[in-house]
């Protein structure tokens, strides 16, 4: 897996730990932490409620697809801006003014940093967060697929209904998908997504009762296994 690669990409629903478990990660691995929700927010220049709130689901969607295509280097799909970051190859899912949303630079960022380097290479090296439902799209679950197929390790932190609403709340309000009757939105959410996540996935880390360092121990674990294996290849 190249450097600037991620080391390990985190998958699961909202309130899995996938954030909280990152950056404890990173930090014991010390490698750089990326979460790719922060990344489309700085992107958008905008809160992830509030980008669904104004300009749709599908937006946020179209940000996310680009985004992980660069964070995976695997020249996947160019979705925002293709024309200025010059990471090429893929399909152009949308157009260079973003019509949807009125307004030619979101999602391009000027000159932000957007993990490409400048030179197209990507720059996302240690671990990666995805959002809750970054595995859903098809174009994303390809992409997961090559990096994984590369030696990539894509973790599935998975966590039952009582353990995520007793952390997110049962009337959250920072994630759109989950806003009202949490209970009932995250477990429908749990139910259509369950399969995806354990399809993406290289291993699967049950998080329910069990605190971030316990968990990120067993990532550490994981890790090391791996790099035992590859090197006795
Ligand atoms: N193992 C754990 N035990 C108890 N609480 C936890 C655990 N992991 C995370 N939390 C808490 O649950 C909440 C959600 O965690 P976090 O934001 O890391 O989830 P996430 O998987 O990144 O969610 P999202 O997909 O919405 O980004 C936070 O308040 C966090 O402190
Ligand atoms: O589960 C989801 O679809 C989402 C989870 C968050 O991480 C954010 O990516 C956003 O709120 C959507
Ligand atoms: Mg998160």
């Amino acid at each position: 897996m190249s450097g600037n690669r991620p080391r390990i990409v985190l998958v699961g629903p909202p309130g899995a730990g996938k954030s909280t478990v990152g950056r404890r990660l990173s930090a014991a691995l010390g490698t750089a932490y990326h979460d790719l929700d922060d990344h489309i927010v700085e992107a958008a220049g905008l809160p992830v409620p509030v980008i669904f709130a104004t300009h749709g689901e599908a937006h946020f969607r179209r940000l996310e697809t680009e985004l992980l295509a660069r964070a995976l280097g695997g020249g996947g799909a160019n979705v925002v801006g293709g024309a200025n970051h010059g990471d090429g190859g893929g399909a152009n899912v949308d157009d260079a003014n973003h019509g949807d949303c009125g307004d030619a630079n979101l999602g391009d960022g000027g000159d932000a940093n957007h993990g490409d380097g400048g030179d197209g290479a990507p720059q996302f090296g240690g671990v990666l967060a995805l959002g809750g439902g970054t595995p859903v799209q098809l174009l994303n679950q390809r992409a997961l697929a090559a990096y994984a197929a590369a030696g990539g390790i894509v973790a599935f932190l998975d966590v039952s209904v009582d353990a995520a609403v007793a952390r997110l709340g049962e009337h959250n309000t920072d994630r759109p998908l989950l806003a009202g009757d949490t209970r009932a939105k995250f477990t429908a959410l749990l139910a259509a997504r369950r399969d995806i996540y354990e399809a993406v996935s290289t291993v699967i880390v049950d998080t329910s009762g069990r605190n971030a360092t316990d968990i990120t121990e067993e990532l550490l674990t994981h890790i090391a296994k791996e790099d035992a294996d590859d090197r006795s290849q």
